[in-house]
């Protein structure tokens, strides 16, 4: 199969995991006879660096013109740090979202029965949780018109849902939900929000159109609770581009680190596979990030953009193997954990490739 790949590496540390991420991809191509070519794009800090903007109109052409998109993250302590910059990367990432109709971000939660002992909780709550996250990725309060007033005393923030735009993701989790358990979990804050009992209302019209699916609506609060007592009550989940964003952190200490969690953003144009986490500075430079969420993107990668299931069911078996060979990188490491077996970035991906 003939492709093309766009790499989009952007800050911090997702310049030193995509880098992993793109070997992986080679290997695959190498492994199963396929042609990927790739070209690569500035986003974020290092975009307004070179050209004064978080998305550059190339990157955008090259994103539109690649059949997909390996992304990294954006972010620098520079505008975290200065509330007041017009010019932000993070400007950067939500664009490329609108502008390719990424409405759908996928956000698997599996845990590696290796990692059981990663997690902060108990190995018995944890063991065959298995998640599937839709956060929807393009409306909502980081959409939504936003200002100060009151000569600047006062900030708002609108959030904002049409029905086409509930409805639209809703269906997906709903296919998903066919595909799977049949469980269907609908996050909102109906209770208070005027957006979430649209959003409430939208998901019950779908839901006799899937008889077979069990849906049930949970606040948003208490959803926060149930993941960490309960992880195993939950399927599919579908909810709001903020709640998504919270949760599926939250979630990612089901799976054992930050670093394990891939994402797929999907909808209208190039798909686009990014780790669920940012540019890290804590740890940026040190080498010492965990490469696998965005091993486990291009695996997504090659599944959903592609159609290319053992290529990607390949990845995840490597990085299983990894595991279960005693591999860890420091977030994943734990105290039984041999000096030896702990890695940095690039000797996780080394290793990773030997088990490809
Ligand atoms: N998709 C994106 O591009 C995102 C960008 N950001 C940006 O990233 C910057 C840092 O934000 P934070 O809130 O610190 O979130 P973060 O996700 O970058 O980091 C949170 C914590 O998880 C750890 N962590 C994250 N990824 C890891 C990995 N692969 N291996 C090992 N440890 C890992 C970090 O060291 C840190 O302690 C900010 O500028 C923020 O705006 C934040 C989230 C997503
Ligand atoms: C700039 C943020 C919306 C990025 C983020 O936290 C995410 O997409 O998970
Ligand atoms: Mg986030």
């Amino acid at each position: 199969m003939k492709k093309h790949i766009l790499i989009v590496p952007g800050d911090g540390i997702g310049q030193e995991v995509t880098a992993v991420g793109k070997k992986v991809l080679e290997r695959i191509a190498e492994k199963f006879n396929h042609e990927f070519t790739y070209d690569e794009a500035l986003i974020g800090h290092v975009a307004i660096e070179a050209t004064g903007n978080p998305l550059p109109d190339e990157t955008l052409e090259k994103m539109r013109a690649s059949d997909a998109v390996l992304f990294g993250a954006v972010g620098h302590p520079k505008y975290d740090n200065d509330p007041s910059a017009k010019v932000r990367p993070e400007q950067g990432l939500l664009k490329m979202r609108k502008e390719l109709g990424l409405y759908a971000n996928l956000r698997p939660i599996k845990l590696f029965d290796e990692l059981l002992s990663a997690s902060s909780i108990k190995p018995e709550i944890l063991k065959g949780s298995d998640i599937l996250f839709f956060r929807e990725l393009t409306g909502d309060i980081y959409f939504g018109e936003k200002g100060r007033k009151n000569d600047g005393d006062t900030a708002y923030d609108i959030a904002e849902y049409s029905k086409y735009e509930v409805e639209r993701i809703a269906r997906r989790a709903f296919e998903a939900a066919m595909t799977r358990g049949k469980r269907l979990c609908s996050v909102d804050k109906a209770n208070v929000l005027e957006s979430s009992r649209l959003w409430r209302e939208v998901v019950q019209a779908i839901a006799p159109e899937y008889p077979e699916v069990t849906v049930e609506h949970i606040f948003v609060d208490a959803a926060a609770m149930m993941l960490i007592k309960d992880p195993k009550r939950f399927d599919v989940v579908v909810t709001a581009n903020l709640f998504g964003d919270i949760l599926t952190d939250e979630a990612s200490q089901i799976a054992g680190s930050m670093g394990m969690l891939a994402s797929a953003s999907v909808g209208d144009s190039t798909g686009v596979y990014e780790p669920i986490h940012g540019s890290a500075h804590d740890i940026t430079g040190k080498g010492v990030a965990n490469p696998l969420a965005s091993v486990l993107s291009a695996a997504l990668l090659l599944d959903i953009s592609f159609g290319l299931k053992d290529e990607s069911n390949a990845i995840i078996a490597a990085v299983d193997q990894l595991l279960k060979d005693g591999f860890r990188t420091r977030d994943i490491a734990d105290a039984n954990t041999p000096a030896d077996k702990i890695l940095n970035t690039e000797a996780a991906g080394e290793e990773l490739l030997k088990r490809l």
